[in-house]
C-alpha cells in the first residue's frame, strides 16, 4: 500500500506532532502523519487557550521560526489578553482564548495546504529497527511503512488509562481510545518508560448558568495577537470570560466524595502537574483557604459549551455536579460532561539528545507529552523542533540547536534532556536565566533568521522583522539624539511626580526614568512628530519603548549569557570515559555517563554535578 519510504514519519497529530509534521514538510522533507483519528487533528485536550506566563512567549517563538501554532491562535482566537503587563516587559505574555472547534479545524486546513505531506489515519502499534536505527511503522491492522525517520508524539495516549471516581478504563482522552503496542517495544529496545497523570475540569451548558452573579471577565481593550505574520487582524469583537468562586459548603460536599477519590485511595499512583491542582487536591493542600477562583471560559463563539477552569477533578460525577451546583451562578448547571483524570506512559527525558532524537536508536525522536512535559504549547514547540531535526539529519545537514538565551525552546529542551523530569514539566518564566533577553516581542528578531535559514519563515517574515527592528533602532537614536527644553518637558514630569530638570537634555535620558512611559513622552511635540511623519505602528512603538526603558538590564544580562556561554563552546567527545576521572565524586560521574552532556555548559547544569566536579572535568580535559 505505501510503496514510497518517507524522509520523516510523525506518529500522533497533536500539538507537537502536527508542528513536527508542518516543519519536516516545509523543509522538503516527503513527510507523512500518521494518527488515530483524522478528525482530531491538533485537538485541545484541556482548557480552550493559548499562551498564558513563559506559555505565550513559546508561541511568539515557534511563530517566528515558521511554525503555525501563532498563525492558528490568532485565526481561532475569541479573546485576547496580554498577562502580567503591570510588571517588566520580560514578563509580558500573550494569551488567547480560542474556539475549540475552530482551532482543530484551521490547524488541519493549515496541513491539508502544506506541501509534501500525506496523511494516514490508523494507530501504530509498533516500529520498524533494525540493528540501531528505526525504519519505519507498524500499524494495529498490520500496514508497514518505511521511513528514514519516526517522530513519536503519542501524548497522552500511551496505555492511558482514565479515572472517574472508583471507575476507570482505558483511554487517550475521553471519548478515544488508548494506544498500545509502543511503550512495550520501547521497554524490550532498553528505554526506561514511566507513568503520569494529568486531570481535566467537567464541561457544562452555558445555558443553565446565572452570569449576573458571576464577575465578567472581558479581553484587552486594544488585543494584539500572536503571529508577526498579518494572516490576521486584531480581534474586533471578543467574547468574556466569567469568575466566580467555590466555598466552604462545595468545599464540604466534594470532601463527601473522597473515600471514592482515586486521588486519595492509591488508585491513581502517578505524579500530576504540581502548578495545575485538581479541586479536590487543592481543598485537601490549603485546607485553611475558604474558597478558590474559578474562570468559566466559553469554548468558542457559537457554542453554548463551557469549560471550568480551575475545577479539574476525577472525583466521582455525582460529587462533581453536587458540589458544581452550589457555586453561584451554577444553581442550574447542566453537565456536558464531567472532569477525570488519566495516567499514562511517559519516557524521561534524559534518553533523548538536544535535537530530541532518542541515544538508543537512531533516526528515532520523541516530541511533546510523551517526553514528560504537559500543555499545548511546550509539546508544539518540541514538535517543531524534532520535525526541524529529523528532517536535517535526513538531508544530512548540521542539527538545529536553540541554546538557553536564544529561547525559552532552548531551555525547555536543555532543562528536560539535562536534569529529566519526574512530573508534568510546564514552563515557567523563572526556568529561564535569560528572560529579559527572552521576551515575547523580540521572538522575531532572535529567531526569524534563524527560521529563514532553515527554509521555514519565508522571506516576506524575514523583511517584516528587518523592518521593524530598523525602524525600532532609528526611534531609539532620535531618543538619543533629541534634546528637550525644561519648559516642554517639566510639566509632563511634574505630572508624573517626577523631579523636574534645569536645562535642556536628550530625551532618552528622561524617558529611561521609572515611572516616564511612551505617553508622556508622546506629549513632547517632536516625539508625536516624529511617530506620525514614520507612520510608526504599535509594534515600533513597543519595540522602542522597551529598548529604551531596560537598555541597561538587557547589556547586563547579554553580557553575562556571553560570559556563560565561553562553556558552551568546550565540546565533550562522545565517547570520553568518566570513569577515568577518580577524583570526581561518584554520583557526578554516574551521572555523566548517564545523561552524556555534549558541552561543559550542559554538565555543569545536571543536577549531583558540583561546581568542584566542573573543574576538575576542565583540568582533566587540558583547560
Ligand atoms: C485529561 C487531560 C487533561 C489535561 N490537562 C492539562 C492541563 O491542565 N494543563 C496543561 O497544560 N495540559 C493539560 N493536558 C495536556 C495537554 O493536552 C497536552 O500537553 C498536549 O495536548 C500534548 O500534546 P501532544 O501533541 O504531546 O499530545 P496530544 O495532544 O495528546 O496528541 C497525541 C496525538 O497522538 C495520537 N496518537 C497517540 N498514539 C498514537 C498511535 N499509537 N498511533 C497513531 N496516533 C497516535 C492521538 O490520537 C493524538 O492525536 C491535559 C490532557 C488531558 C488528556
Amino acid at each position: 500500500m505505501f510503496n514510497e519510504v518517507y524522509d520523516v514519519i510523525v506518529v500522533g497529530a497533536g500539538h507537537a506532532g502536527s508542528e513536527a509534521a508542518a516543519a519536516a514538510a516545509n523543509m522538503g522533507s516527503k513527510t507523512l502523519l500518521v494518527t488515530m483519528n483524522l478528525q482530531n487533528i491538533a485537538q485541545m485536550s484541556c482548557n480552550p487557550a493559548m499562551g498564558g506566563i513563559a506559555k505565550g512567549q513559546i508561541v511568539r517563538e515557534i511563530d517566528a521560526l515558521g511554525g503555525y501554532s501563532g498563525i492558528v491562535s490568532d485565526t481561532s482566537a475569541i479573546q485576547f489578553k496580554m498577562l502580567n503587563k503591570s510588571k517588566g516587559p520580560a514578563m509580558w505574555s500573550p494569551r488567547v482564548q480560542s474556539d475549540r472547534m475552530r482551532f482543530a479545524e484551521d490547524w488541519r486546513m493549515l496541513l491539508e495546504q502544506t506541501k509534501n505531506l500525506d496523511f494516514y489515519q490508523e494507530m501504530v502499534s509498533g516500529l520498524l529497527v533494525e540493528g540501531d536505527k528505526v525504519v519505519g511503522v507498524k500499524t494495529s491492522l498490520g500496514v508497514e511503512v518505511r521511513g528514514k525517520s519516526v517522530v513519536l508524539t503519542n501524548g497522552t495516549f500511551l496505555n492511558g488509562l482514565i479515572h472517574i471516581g472508583d471507575k476507570n478504563f482505558g483511554g487517550g482522552r475521553a471519548g478515544e481510545k488508548a494506544a498500545t503496542g509502543i511503550t512495550e517495544q520501547l521497554v524490550d529496545l532498553g528505554f526506561d518508560s514511566g507513568r503520569m497523570k494529568t486531570g481535566t475540569p467537567p464541561r457544562v451548558d452555558g445555558r443553565s448558568l446565572d452570569f449576573s452573579k458571576m464577575v465578567e471577565q472581558p479581553g484587552d481593550e486594544n488585543p494584539e495577537k500572536f503571529s508577526y505574520l498579518d494572516v490576521t487582524k486584531p480581534l474586533k469583537d471578543q467574547r468574556s470570560c466569567h469568575m466566580s468562586y467555590t466555598s466552604p459548603l462545595v468545599h464540604d460536599l466534594l470532601r463527601e466524595g473522597f473515600d471514592r477519590s482515586p486521588m486519595f485511595n492509591g488508585r491513581i499512583k502517578s505524579l500530576g502537574p504540581r502548578y495545575c491542582p485538581s479541586i479536590e487536591d487543592k481543598i485537601n493542600r490549603f485546607a485553611d483557604k475558604d474558597r478558590h477562583q474559578l474562570f468559566v471560559e466559553p469554548e468558542g463563539w457559537n457554542t453554548v459549551e463551557y469549560y471550568i477552569n480551575g475545577f479539574s477533578t476525577s472525583l466521582p460525577e455525582d460529587v462533581q455536579f453536587k458540589a458544581l451546583r452550589s457555586v453561584a451562578g451554577f444553581e442550574n448547571v447542566k453537565f456536558f460532561r464531567p472532569g477525570y483524570a488519566i495516567e499514562y506512559d511517559y519516557f524521561p527525558p534524559t534518553q533523548l539528545k538536544h535535537t530530541l532524537e532518542t541515544k538508543l536508536v537512531s533516526g528515532l525522536y520523541f516530541a511533546g507529552q510523551i517526553n514528560g512535559t504537559t500543555g499545548y504549547e511546550e509539546a508544539a514547540s518540541q514538535g517543531l523542533m524534532a520535525g526541524i531535526n529529523a528532517s536535517l539529519k535526513v538531508q544530512e545537514n548540521e542539527p538545529f540547536i536553540l541554546k538557553r538565551d536564544e529561547a525559552y525552546i532552548g531551555v525547555l529542551i536543555d532543562d528536560l534532556i539535562t536534569k529529566g523530569t519526574e512530573e508534568p514539566y510546564r514552563m515557567f518564566t523563572s526556568r529561564a536565566e535569560y528572560r529579559t533577553l527572552l521576551r515575547q516581542d523580540n521572538a522575531d528578531l532572535r529567531l526569524t533568521p534563524k527560521g529563514f535559514e532553515l527554509g521555514l519563515a519565508s522571506e516576506k517574515r524575514l523583511k517584516r522583522m528587518e523592518q521593524k527592528h530598523e525602524s525600532a533602532k532609528e526611534f531609539v537614536s532620535f531618543f538619543e539624539n533629541t534634546s528637550v527644553k525644561p519648559e516642554e518637558i517639566n510639566p509632563i514630569l511634574e505630572s508624573k511626580k517626577s523631579s523636574p530638570v534645569n536645562q535642556s537634555g536628550k530625551l532618552f535620558k528622561i524617558f529611561a526614568r521609572p515611572n516616564i512611559e511612551m505617553d508622556d513622552v508622546r506629549k513632547v511635540e517632536s516625539v508625536e512628530a516624529y511617530i506620525q511623519e514614520h507612520n510608526l505602528d504599535r509594534e515600533v512603538i513597543e519595540q522602542t519603548e522597551i529598548q529604551v526603558k531596560y537598555s541597561g538590564y538587557i547589556a547586563k544580562e547579554k553580557n553575562n549569557a556571553d560570559k556563560l556561554s565561553r562553556l558552551e563552546y568546550v565540546k565533550i567527545p562522545a565517547d570520553f570515559d568518566y570513569s577515568k576521572i577518580k577524583s570526581m565524586s561518584f554520583e557526578a560521574r554516574e551521572k555523566l555517563k548517564k545523561i552524556q552532556p555534549t558541552t561543559v555548559s550542559q554538565a555543569s547544569r545536571i543536577s549531583g554535578v558540583s561546581p568542584n566536579d566542573i573543574s576538575v572535568l576542565l583540568v582533566y580535559m587540558g583547560r
